[in-house]
């Protein structure tokens, strides 16, 4: 399977053409190849297929890290964009999309890419966010204490929390509550944001499905429309948006309804080519190493609460265990090399596999 390796502000994606090739893919393999340790290690991996609209020059889908499908990426939006430019698959300045969020135009001009990122939606049946009415604020209690903040669907969800600075933020504690909290029934990203003045802000971002990233396109074009919306940024004017991995530029007239612009570079890494044994191999052995940590954590639970140790002795341990003797006997039968056709049969009769279009 030949793919590229992409970023856009170090936001990483693994990106894979499904219209020349056959590509099989589920969520254990996407997780497996998205491992920084054993795999090749990306935020998010970006699957090109046919367009799926006769009006429109391809479609692609989107993968988090974790395996779950989503349906909007803005950066991976401008890495696309630059891929099938680099790749000659098509010569347009203007290239209309479609992702599962419906169409987009994006507009190349060398390596900066400007979106248009359709209109942010504060309806929240539309998030999906659990409240009656669409509010300026809301108050979201964690156990980490009650965040303030705006909600929208930029195509995807964002709760979008305003702190006094961002370095100090408690992104990786607070994100991870907020991004499984019961009011977000399909999780939600969560976009820290510092006013820096009415035209310039710092965020840092914990997305569902990766964890903190070095940049998320979505979710600042997220913390832009909420704070236009509260009333602390500028419509119609440019937005410099600071991110840890560079700069985006972001513009809405506050109109709901009207689209918002996002504009900013994508930058190519290389290309690779990986064959279906290697593909196995890192699965069975991701797969293998998942099993270690939750028997460790097991462990570690069983140490600190001695009393419940005997109930859990008799429940999860066995079942824990035979989850990891299943997946350390895959990892060793992964690396018996099969022959290709073997492995890639292996790969493509995986009955967890999505349906992917292809013309391969
Ligand atoms: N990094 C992306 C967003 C990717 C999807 C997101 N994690 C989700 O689950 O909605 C961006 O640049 O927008």
């Amino acid at each position: 399977m030949h793919f590229a390796k992409m970023h856009a502000l170090g936001n990483d994606f693994m990106v894979i053409d499904s219209v020349t090739q056959k590509v099989f893919l589920n969520p254990k393999t996407i997780q497996a190849l998205a491992d920084r340790h054993r795999g090749i290690g990306f935020d998010q991996l970006l699957l090109i297929e046919p367009p799926y609209d006769p009006d429109t020059d391809f479609h692609y889908r989107i993968f988090n890290a974790d395996g779950s499908e989503v349906n909007q990426c803005g950066n991976g939006a401008r890495c696309f964009a630059l891929y099938v430019t680099l790749q000659g698959l098509t010569n347009k300045n203007d290239i209309y999309v479609t992702t599962n969020n419906g169409r987009m135009i994006l507009s190349i001009n060398h390596n900066t890419v400007k979106v248009n990122m359709g209109a942010p939606n504060f309806t929240p049946k539309k998030v999906p966010f659990k409240a009656n009415t669409p509010e300026h604020f809301y108050m979201i209690t964690t156990a980490k204490g009650v965040q303030l903040c705006g909600v929208v669907s930029m195509g995807n969800p964002h709760c979008v929390v305003t702190v006094d600075n961002v370095n100090t933020a408690d992104v990786t504690g607070i994100g991870p509550l907020i991004e499984n909290h019961e009011r977000f029934p399909e999780r939600t990203n969560v976009p820290f944001m510092e006013i820096v003045s009415p035209t310039e802000i710092k965020v840092r971002v914990w997305e569902r499905g990766a964890g903190e990233t070095q940049a998320c396109g979505s979710g600042c074009c997220g913390a832009v429309a909420v704070g236009i919306r509260q009333g602390k940024l500028k419509p119609n004017t440019p937005i410099t948006v600071h991110t840890l991995g560079g700069d985006l530029e972001i513009q809405w007239s506050g109109v709901e309804g009207e689209p918002l612009f996002m504009t900013g570079p994508a930058s190519f890494v290389y290309t690779g080519k990986i064959n279906s044994n290697t593909i196995r191999q890192i699965r069975a052995l991701h797969l293998a190493q998942l099993a270690r940590k939750q028997e460790l954590a097991a462990q570690a639970n069983a140490a600190s609460a001695p009393t419940q140790t005997a109930t859990n002795a008799q429940t999860s341990a066995p079942v824990q265990n035979s989850t990891a003797a299943h997946n350390a006997s895959s990892a060793n039968n992964a690396n018996a090399t099969l022959s290709e056709e073997q492995a890639q049969a292996e790969l493509e009769n995986d009955p967890e596999n999505f349906t992917i279009r292809s013309n391969a």
